[in-house]
């Protein structure tokens, strides 16, 4: 049985819905527009009548359903927590005919983007007959500095198959009472936002404000991250397609650092705090020789380092192939370069290259110690990942997350985040996906994975494995 608890008071940003339950079940809800407004009507789901979905037993979730953040369970542990699971409900909070939806994309790229668009319009359209949707141009700024462009169902048919974001996008500028008061003075009452953490964080004040003004509005936000750095989901859209594609440049520097004497290849990928393509990047290809990522330190003179391993394996082999997220190693070159840290205007630190960085440290290395000639190819193909369509896992994957939201929407959920956990599309509450970020675990298996598949070395003292544990300890 559950027993509802505790804490269903809203405040400020720590709107937490939480519902208790028997053997230590906690269900972190998401906002509902009947929780801050009252009597609101209800009407049937148009599904019902649609022949494609009527006829599938139990299409509807139930309202019960959730779905456990942890599967691996011990026999007395606590069951824990518990997101509510996504999909269509039996009753929605909207008049199809009344719906007046938008779509935002805010931050930096990522594949797949078009594809959620597409799945918004084409999911509102086609399974609720909603056909008043607006595409606000340009990221947050564009509620309040740009005019807004209508999308049916024949605009974005094929604009899965470009990169990019029809819509456009951009980083700072998200005035929250500028763009509330342009979602008020417009009509809209369902606001899509596709964007990653800093724009989930901007999302949930949206949110905040549109609660506070009682508007019959619904926040629903799709998480986006090639980075794979948002926390909760299993993981984000376009990561696949990123760490595919990534296989082009590492087998370029592969081919390069094979064919002549003592071949470096060295190859940049995107990971501004979580290394997590470099990593699936490295584990997929097999020609990679030492993977850097930021969650991981290293060092590059003396016994253990990096030039000594970059020494033996070239002895070893004759060339290597070294993968390095761009996040990777910025406090080592910060301190070798004294460098004054920037941030772009989103407020996200601007990184030193990385890459180049370690290029000219090895090639000084080798040369001035006169040790061995070499040969070494940098490749930092950043903006070539990001900016192509998503590979046809990424597109189903797209199609369920935007599906997801417009189903939740519809059915009065808001302030919510559409996630995969465990394999199962739920709705997450803003600040579960805003507190932390999602990083590599170096002291789990798959880091483990890597360093056996790599054979580098760890670069770790045991004073870096205990931080990492105590890190992970506060985040539990
Ligand atoms: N803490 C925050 N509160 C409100 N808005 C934010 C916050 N952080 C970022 N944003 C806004 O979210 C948008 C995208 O953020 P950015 O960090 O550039 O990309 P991403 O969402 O991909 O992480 C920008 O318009 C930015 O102003
Ligand atoms: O050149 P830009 O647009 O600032 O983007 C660079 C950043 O964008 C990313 O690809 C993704 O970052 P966001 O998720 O914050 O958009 C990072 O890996 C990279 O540091
Ligand atoms: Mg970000």
């Amino acid at each position: 049985m559950i027993r509802s608890s505790t804490a269903m008071g809203f405040s400020g940003t720590d709107h937490m819905k939480i519902v208790s339950g028997d053997a230590g079940y906690v269900l972190q809800d998401v906002p509902h527009l009947s929780d801050f407004i009252p009597d609101l009507p209800t009407y049937p789901n148009p599904l019902q009548h649609n022949a494609a979905y009527s006829v599938v037993k139990q299409y509807f979730v139930n309202v019960d359903d959730t779905v456990p953040q942890k599967i691996v369970v011990h026999k007395n542990s606590p069951r824990g927590t518990h997101f509510r699971r996504a999909g269509p409900r039996q009753k929605v909070y909207f008049d199809s005919d009344d719906v007046l939806a938008c779509i935002v994309t805010c931050g930096g790229l990522c594949p797949g983007l078009n594809t959620v668009i597409r799945e918004i319009v084409c999911g509102l359209y086609h399974m609720y007959g909603v056909s008043r949707i607006l595409g606000i141009e340009g990221g947050y700024r564009g509620f309040y500095s740009r005019n807004t462009t209508p999308l049916t169902p024949k605009i974005v048919n094929d604009i899965h198959k470009r990169g990019g974001t029809i819509l456009g996008t951009s980083r700072g500028g998200s005035d929250t009472s500028k763009i509330v008061d342009s979602i008020q003075d417009r009509g809209i009452n369902q606001v899509y936002i596709i964007g990653g953490d800093g724009t989930q964080k901007g999302a949930s004040v949206i949110f905040e404000e549109i609660r506070r003004r009682g508007l019959k509005v619904a926040v629903a936000g799709i998480p986006k991250t090639i980075d794979n750095d948002i926390a909760v989901i299993d993981k984000s859209f376009g990561f696949d397609t990123a760490v595919e594609e990534a296989q082009r440049a590492i087998n370029a520097a592969h081919v390069e650092a094979e064919s002549i004497e003592n071949g470096v290849g060295v190859v940049k990928l995107m990971g501004r705090y979580s290394g997590f393509i470099a990593m699936y990047a490295t584990l997929a290809s097999r020609d990679v020789d030492c993977c850097l990522i930021p969650e991981s330190p290293f060092y590059l003179e003396g016994k253990g380092g990096l030039f000594e391993y970059i020494e033996k394996r070239l002895k070893e082999n004759g060339h290597m192939v070294l993968v390095l997220a761009e996040g990777a190693g910025q406090e080592l070159m910060a301190e070798s370069m004294r460098a004054v840290s920037h941030e772009d205007a989103s407020g996200n630190k601007l990184l030193l290259d990385v890459g180049l960085w370690i290029s000219q440290k090895i090639k000084d290395h080798f040369t001035e110690r006169n040790k061995m000639v070499i040969n070494l190819k940098y490749i930092d193909p950043t903006y070539m990942i990001r900016a192509i369509p998503s590979n046809a896992s990424d597109n189903v994957y797209c199609t369920l997350l935007a599906q997801s939201a417009v189903h939740g929407a519809m059915a009065g959920y808001t302030g919510f985040t559409v996630g995969l956990v465990n394999g199962r599309h739920t709705y997450i509450p803003f600040y579960r996906v805003t507190e932390t970020q999602n990083q590599v675990v170096i002291t789990d298996r798959m880091w483990a994975r890597l360093l056996s598949s790599t054979n580098q070395p760890s670069f770790l003292s045991s004073k870096d494995i205990m931080e990492s544990e105590r890190k992970e300890e506060e985040k539990k």
